[in-house]
Protein backbone atom coordinates (compact mmCIF):
# COMPACT_ATOMS: atom_id res chain seq x y z
CA UNK A 1 0.00 0.00 0.00
CA UNK A 2 2.52 2.49 0.56
CA UNK A 3 5.47 1.31 -2.32
CA UNK A 4 7.93 4.23 -3.39
CA UNK A 5 6.72 5.74 -6.14
CA UNK A 6 9.37 6.56 -8.63
CA UNK A 7 9.61 10.37 -9.35
CA UNK A 8 7.75 10.94 -12.77
CA UNK A 9 5.13 8.29 -12.65
CA UNK A 10 2.05 9.59 -13.04
CA UNK A 11 -0.81 9.84 -10.51
CA UNK A 12 -3.15 11.14 -12.62
CA UNK A 13 -4.34 11.46 -15.96
CA UNK A 14 -7.14 12.99 -17.58
CA UNK A 15 -7.97 13.01 -21.16
CA UNK A 16 -10.87 15.45 -23.10
CA UNK A 17 -12.46 16.55 -19.65
CA UNK A 18 -15.57 18.54 -19.83
CA UNK A 19 -18.29 19.46 -16.98
CA UNK A 20 -21.31 21.31 -18.22
CA UNK A 21 -23.90 22.39 -15.95
CA UNK A 22 -27.76 22.70 -17.29
CA UNK A 23 -25.92 22.37 -20.44
CA UNK A 24 -23.72 25.27 -19.90
CA UNK A 25 -20.08 24.26 -20.39
CA UNK A 26 -18.15 25.34 -17.50
CA UNK A 27 -14.40 23.91 -18.54
CA UNK A 28 -13.01 22.07 -20.89
CA UNK A 29 -12.08 19.95 -22.86
CA UNK A 30 -8.97 19.87 -20.95
CA UNK A 31 -6.03 17.15 -21.08
CA UNK A 32 -3.51 16.87 -18.13
CA UNK A 33 -1.87 14.31 -16.49
CA UNK A 34 0.45 15.04 -13.12
CA UNK A 35 3.55 13.11 -12.07
CA UNK A 36 5.02 12.22 -9.00
CA UNK A 37 7.48 14.90 -8.25
CA UNK A 38 5.58 18.19 -9.76
CA UNK A 39 3.07 20.73 -9.27
CA UNK A 40 0.48 21.13 -11.49
CA UNK A 41 -0.94 25.38 -11.23
CA UNK A 42 -4.56 25.35 -12.46
CA UNK A 43 -5.02 28.82 -12.88
CA UNK A 44 -7.32 31.14 -14.40
CA UNK A 45 -10.87 34.03 -14.14
CA UNK A 46 -13.23 33.65 -11.13
CA UNK A 47 -15.98 31.54 -12.51
CA UNK A 48 -14.04 29.83 -14.98
CA UNK A 49 -13.89 26.21 -13.26
CA UNK A 50 -11.13 25.63 -11.50
CA UNK A 51 -12.85 24.40 -8.17
CA UNK A 52 -15.13 22.48 -10.26
CA UNK A 53 -12.24 20.95 -11.99
CA UNK A 54 -10.79 19.57 -8.45
CA UNK A 55 -14.42 18.28 -7.89
CA UNK A 56 -14.28 15.90 -10.78
CA UNK A 57 -11.02 14.84 -10.41
CA UNK A 58 -11.91 13.86 -6.93
CA UNK A 59 -14.27 12.49 -7.68
CA UNK A 60 -17.33 14.56 -6.51
CA UNK A 61 -18.73 15.25 -9.84
CA UNK A 62 -19.14 13.53 -13.00
CA UNK A 63 -17.86 14.81 -15.96
CA UNK A 64 -19.80 15.44 -18.75
CA UNK A 65 -16.90 13.83 -21.17
CA UNK A 66 -13.69 12.37 -21.30
CA UNK A 67 -11.81 10.14 -19.03
CA UNK A 68 -9.53 10.13 -15.30
CA UNK A 69 -7.48 7.82 -14.67
CA UNK A 70 -5.29 7.31 -11.48
CA UNK A 71 -2.51 4.53 -12.26
CA UNK A 72 -1.34 4.04 -9.05
CA UNK A 73 -4.54 3.11 -7.31
CA UNK A 74 -4.60 -0.81 -8.68
CA UNK A 75 -0.95 -1.48 -6.45
CA UNK A 76 -1.79 0.96 -3.80
CA UNK A 77 -5.47 -1.03 -2.54
CA UNK A 78 -6.68 2.44 -2.03
CA UNK A 79 -9.10 2.75 -5.27
CA UNK A 80 -9.46 5.69 -7.57
CA UNK A 81 -11.61 7.54 -4.46
CA UNK A 82 -8.32 6.96 -2.21
CA UNK A 83 -5.44 8.41 -4.21
CA UNK A 84 -6.24 11.99 -3.81
CA UNK A 85 -7.51 14.61 -1.14
CA UNK A 86 -9.09 17.39 -1.45
CA UNK A 87 -8.53 20.08 0.24
CA UNK A 88 -11.25 22.49 -0.83
CA UNK A 89 -12.92 25.63 0.78
CA UNK A 90 -14.98 23.70 3.03
CA UNK A 91 -12.45 22.47 5.25
CA UNK A 92 -14.29 19.09 6.73
CA UNK A 93 -13.10 19.94 10.32
CA UNK A 94 -14.86 18.34 13.30
CA UNK A 95 -16.34 21.28 15.00
CA UNK A 96 -15.90 20.00 18.34
CA UNK A 97 -13.03 18.05 18.14
CA UNK A 98 -9.76 19.23 19.14
CA UNK A 99 -7.03 19.74 16.37
CA UNK A 100 -4.98 16.52 17.31
CA UNK A 101 -8.38 14.18 17.29
CA UNK A 102 -9.10 16.25 13.97
CA UNK A 103 -6.12 14.36 12.73
CA UNK A 104 -6.03 11.03 14.13
CA UNK A 105 -10.12 11.21 13.12
CA UNK A 106 -8.86 11.79 9.15
CA UNK A 107 -5.77 9.30 9.60
CA UNK A 108 -8.26 6.73 10.24
CA UNK A 109 -10.44 7.53 7.52
CA UNK A 110 -7.91 8.02 4.97
CA UNK A 111 -5.01 6.22 5.83
CA UNK A 112 -1.64 7.74 6.85
CA UNK A 113 1.36 8.60 5.48
CA UNK A 114 4.54 6.36 6.49
CA UNK A 115 6.42 7.36 9.44
CA UNK A 116 3.79 10.53 9.87
CA UNK A 117 2.67 12.05 12.94
CA UNK A 118 0.15 14.10 13.74
CA UNK A 119 1.71 16.09 16.50
CA UNK A 120 4.76 16.29 13.99
CA UNK A 121 2.33 17.59 11.49
CA UNK A 122 0.54 20.08 13.57
CA UNK A 123 3.72 21.54 14.70
CA UNK A 124 4.96 22.01 10.81
CA UNK A 125 1.68 23.39 10.23
CA UNK A 126 2.29 26.12 13.02
CA UNK A 127 -0.22 25.11 15.42
CA UNK A 128 2.26 23.33 18.18
CA UNK A 129 0.23 24.53 21.19
CA UNK A 130 -3.23 24.27 19.67
CA UNK A 131 -3.31 20.30 20.53
CA UNK A 132 -6.61 20.36 22.32
CA UNK A 133 -8.11 23.63 20.98
CA UNK A 134 -11.39 22.69 18.89
CA UNK A 135 -11.65 23.39 15.79
CA UNK A 136 -14.31 26.01 15.84
CA UNK A 137 -12.40 28.46 17.79
CA UNK A 138 -9.70 28.29 15.63
CA UNK A 139 -9.29 31.23 13.37
CA UNK A 140 -9.99 30.98 9.31
CA UNK A 141 -6.10 30.98 8.55
CA UNK A 142 -5.59 28.36 11.64
CA UNK A 143 -8.17 26.64 10.31
CA UNK A 144 -6.46 26.31 7.08
CA UNK A 145 -3.54 25.12 8.91
CA UNK A 146 -4.96 22.51 10.49
CA UNK A 147 -6.09 21.10 7.01
CA UNK A 148 -2.60 21.73 5.57
CA UNK A 149 -1.56 19.29 8.97
CA UNK A 150 -4.47 16.77 7.54
CA UNK A 151 -2.52 16.51 4.11
CA UNK A 152 0.71 16.18 5.27
CA UNK A 153 -0.41 13.48 7.78
CA UNK A 154 -3.00 11.20 5.04
CA UNK A 155 -1.70 8.92 2.85
CA UNK A 156 -3.05 10.28 -0.78
CA UNK A 157 -0.16 11.06 -2.63
CA UNK A 158 -2.05 13.57 -4.69
CA UNK A 159 -3.55 16.59 -3.29
CA UNK A 160 -5.99 18.74 -5.09
CA UNK A 161 -5.87 21.80 -3.28
CA UNK A 162 -8.20 24.69 -3.56
CA UNK A 163 -6.74 28.26 -3.50
CA UNK A 164 -4.53 27.03 -1.01
CA UNK A 165 -3.29 30.76 0.10
CA UNK A 166 -6.84 32.26 0.68
CA UNK A 167 -6.97 33.32 4.21
CA UNK A 168 -3.29 33.01 5.13
CA UNK A 169 -0.30 35.41 5.93
CA UNK A 170 2.81 35.69 4.58
CA UNK A 171 4.41 32.86 6.62
CA UNK A 172 0.83 31.18 5.89
CA UNK A 173 2.04 31.12 2.05
CA UNK A 174 5.45 30.35 2.55
CA UNK A 175 4.34 27.41 4.58
CA UNK A 176 1.77 26.21 1.92
CA UNK A 177 4.89 26.39 -0.36
CA UNK A 178 6.97 24.57 2.43
CA UNK A 179 4.43 21.63 2.85
CA UNK A 180 3.86 21.36 -1.10
CA UNK A 181 7.85 21.12 -1.48
CA UNK A 182 8.25 18.87 1.17
CA UNK A 183 5.43 16.19 -0.28
CA UNK A 184 6.46 16.51 -3.91
CA UNK A 185 10.03 15.60 -2.83
CA UNK A 186 8.58 12.69 -1.26
CA UNK A 187 6.80 11.23 -4.35
CA UNK A 188 3.63 13.40 -4.17
CA UNK A 189 2.22 15.51 -6.34
CA UNK A 190 -0.31 18.94 -6.00
CA UNK A 191 -3.27 20.31 -8.39
CA UNK A 192 -3.44 24.11 -6.68
CA UNK A 193 -5.70 26.18 -7.94
CA UNK A 194 -4.79 29.89 -8.19
CA UNK A 195 -5.65 33.25 -9.54
CA UNK A 196 -1.97 33.55 -10.55
CA UNK A 197 -1.61 36.34 -7.47
CA UNK A 198 0.74 34.27 -5.84
CA UNK A 199 3.86 33.25 -6.66
CA UNK A 200 4.55 29.42 -6.17
CA UNK A 201 7.68 27.50 -4.07
CA UNK A 202 10.67 26.41 -5.20
CA UNK A 203 9.00 23.02 -7.13
CA UNK A 204 8.69 21.72 -10.34
CA UNK A 205 5.51 23.61 -11.64
CA UNK A 206 3.72 23.26 -15.05
CA UNK A 207 0.57 25.75 -15.22
CA UNK A 208 -2.70 24.73 -16.65
CA UNK A 209 -5.18 27.88 -17.58
CA UNK A 210 -8.87 27.11 -17.57
CA UNK A 211 -11.20 30.07 -19.60
CA UNK A 212 -9.89 32.11 -22.27
CA UNK A 213 -6.75 32.89 -22.75
CA UNK A 214 -5.81 36.55 -22.14
N1 LIG B 1 -23.28 24.64 -6.99
C1 LIG B 1 -23.34 25.35 -8.13
N2 LIG B 1 -24.52 25.53 -8.75
C2 LIG B 1 -24.62 26.23 -9.89
N3 LIG B 1 -23.57 26.81 -10.50
C3 LIG B 1 -22.37 26.68 -9.92
C4 LIG B 1 -22.19 25.95 -8.71
N4 LIG B 1 -20.87 25.98 -8.38
C5 LIG B 1 -20.27 26.70 -9.34
N5 LIG B 1 -21.15 27.12 -10.27
C6 LIG B 1 -20.83 27.89 -11.47
O1 LIG B 1 -19.84 27.17 -12.20
C7 LIG B 1 -18.90 28.07 -12.75
C8 LIG B 1 -17.49 27.65 -12.30
O2 LIG B 1 -17.41 27.81 -10.89
P1 LIG B 1 -16.07 27.42 -10.11
O3 LIG B 1 -16.35 27.62 -8.66
O4 LIG B 1 -15.60 26.10 -10.57
O5 LIG B 1 -15.05 28.53 -10.66
P2 LIG B 1 -13.63 28.98 -10.09
O6 LIG B 1 -12.74 29.15 -11.27
O7 LIG B 1 -13.18 28.05 -9.03
O8 LIG B 1 -14.02 30.39 -9.45
P3 LIG B 1 -13.31 31.26 -8.31
O9 LIG B 1 -11.99 31.70 -8.85
O10 LIG B 1 -14.26 32.40 -8.16
O11 LIG B 1 -13.20 30.43 -7.07
C9 LIG B 1 -19.30 29.47 -12.30
O12 LIG B 1 -19.99 30.09 -13.36
C10 LIG B 1 -20.22 29.22 -11.14
O13 LIG B 1 -21.19 30.23 -11.06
Amino acid sequence: MTDPIAPGAPLIEAHGLSYARNDEPIFGPVDLQVEAGEALLVEGDNGSGKTTLLRVLAGLLSPQAGSIRYPGSAQSGLGPRGQAALLGHALAHKAELGCLENLEFAARLFGRRPGAEPETCLAEAGLAGYEDQPARSLSAGQRKRLALARLRLTAPRLWLVDEPFANLDLAGIALVNDLVERHLHGGGAALITSHGAYATGAYRTRVLHLGPRR
